[in-house]
């Protein structure tokens, strides 16, 4: 299993990424620097987790600490334009924003519209602002979060649409499957991320991950990662926890069988942990 996938437009993504919510500004700096000397590449926040700066900076320290080995091209840096933060206007500004929190990073890799939310207008001047970032090379990649077929279906049809999302981060995880939402993404080769791909550490005592998790000697957390890497999702998990670390990289020396992911497989719920706004008009 590769550690790397392909997006639509050539470049590749790590197949692991690491997550920042909830890591405060006093921390976040050194958990990302470790998350990289762990061996994650993909790091995700947002603007709503106010971390941008400090996340920024976590890179940085390890980008500076051996510049012969540990290269700006390796680390594919994510943040995501909040909601408050839509419309042409707004978006432009925002984005800008965005690049001077992190200005020892020169651009960003990846930037994610963080809702669908708005409507269909908004959703169209956020995006063509996002597209203008890419001409200008402050981005190099868009992708979207929690938007349904519908969304994607609308910007498809969009006769400006220049640059596809490359990727719909969505919450995903065994009791939240997103099936037919899934394959509509993958179908039109969009990669999907799984937000929340720990279930938030509430499932972790389910008999089939404890059990699979027992027989192939790993950790309740690696098989619901494990999972996650052989839907095809790419997991951000997050840990402020820097011991947990290299355990949650640590995903691709195992595999789950057919039967295994049966096991876990619960297709016919939807426990989102946390908001769900794939459905808004
Ligand atoms: N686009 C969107 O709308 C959303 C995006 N996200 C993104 O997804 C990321 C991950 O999702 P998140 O909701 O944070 O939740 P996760 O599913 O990643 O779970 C995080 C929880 O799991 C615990 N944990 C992590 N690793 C282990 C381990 N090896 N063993 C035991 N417990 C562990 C953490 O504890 P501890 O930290 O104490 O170690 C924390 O409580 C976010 O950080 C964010 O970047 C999340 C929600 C919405
Ligand atoms: O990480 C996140 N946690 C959230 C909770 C509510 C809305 C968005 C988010 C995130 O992006």
């Amino acid at each position: 299993m590769s550690r790397y996938l392909q997006l639509n437009n050539g470049n590749k993504i790590p197949h692991i990424g690491f997550g920042t919510w909830e890591l405060g500004r006093s921390q976040a700096a050194n958990v990302v620097y470790h998350a990289l000397k762990a061996g994650f590449r993909l790091i995700d926040t947002a603007y709503l987790y106010r971390n941008e700066k400090e996340v920024g900076e976590g890179i940085e320290q390890w980008l500076d600490e051996d510049p012969e080995n540990n290269k700006r091209s390796e680390v594919f840096y994510t943040t995501k334009l909040w909601d408050t933060q839509f419309g042409y206007e707004n978006a432009k500004r925002s984005i800008q924003r965005a690049i001077d929190q992190v200005q020892g990073l020169e651009y960003i890799d990846l930037l994610l519209m963080h809702s669908p939310n708005g409507g269909p207008r908004v959703r169209k001047e956020t995006y063509q602002a996002m597209q203008e970032a890419v001409d200008q090379g402050l981005v190099k990649q868009l992708g979207v979060s929690s938007w349904g077929e519908a969304h994607l279906k609308e910007l498809f049809s969009w006769d400006g649409l220049k640059h596809k999302p490359v990727v719909n981060q969505i919450e995903l995880s065994p009791w939240c499957m997103r099936e037919r939402l899934v394959d509509f993404c993958h179908k039109n080769e969009i990669l999907t991320e799984a937000y929340s791909p720990l279930a938030r550490g509430g499932r972790f005592n389910e008999e089939a991950v404890k059990s699979i998790a027992k027989s192939k000697g790993v950790t309740p957390a690696q098989v619901l990662l494990r999972w996650s890497i052989q839907k095809g999702h790419i997991p951000i998990p997050k840990t402020q926890t820097i011991g947990r670390l290299p355990e949650n990289i640590d995903v691709f020396g195992f595999e789950l069988s057919d039967q295994e992911v049966g096991q876990l497989d619960h297709p016919n719920e939807h426990d989102h942990t946390d908001w769900d706004v794939v459905n808004v008009p």
